[in-house]
């Protein structure tokens, strides 16, 4: 996985194909919306599975009925990458199973 920083002309590209996240700062950033606090966690840990398949990982806060994320590639510097984009493409994925929105 390239870990090159993105301009920022190519994170707005992404971030158009992304509908939900946005740029807080130098991370990637979304809030998904859930059924239950049960629904969240599970949401939870499904996302830190896929974070170790792909070996990179998020902040990832889990509230009473949200999961927030926030991801930028520390090996890069703290700059967003396109690992941080596969990431959040993979999150996108599996977000809607779980009656995230
Ligand atoms: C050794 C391992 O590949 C690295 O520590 C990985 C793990 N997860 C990671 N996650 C993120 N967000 N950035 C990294 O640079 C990173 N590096």
């Amino acid at each position: 996985m390239a870990v090159q920083p993105l301009s920022q002309k190519e994170i707005e590209d992404r971030l158009a194909e992304l509908p939900g996240w946005s740029l807080d700062g130098d991370k990637l950033a979304r809030s998904y919306r859930l059924g239950s606090h049960v629904a969240a966690a599970a949401l939870v840990m499904h996302i830190a599975a896929v974070q170790d398949e792909l070996d990179h990982h998020s902040d990832l806060t889990l509230g009473y009925r949200t999961v927030s994320l926030t991801v930028h590639t520390h090996s890069a510097g703290g700059a967003v990458t396109e690992a941080d984009f596969a990431l959040a493409r993979r999150v996108e994925d599996i977000a809607p199973g779980h009656g995230a929105h």
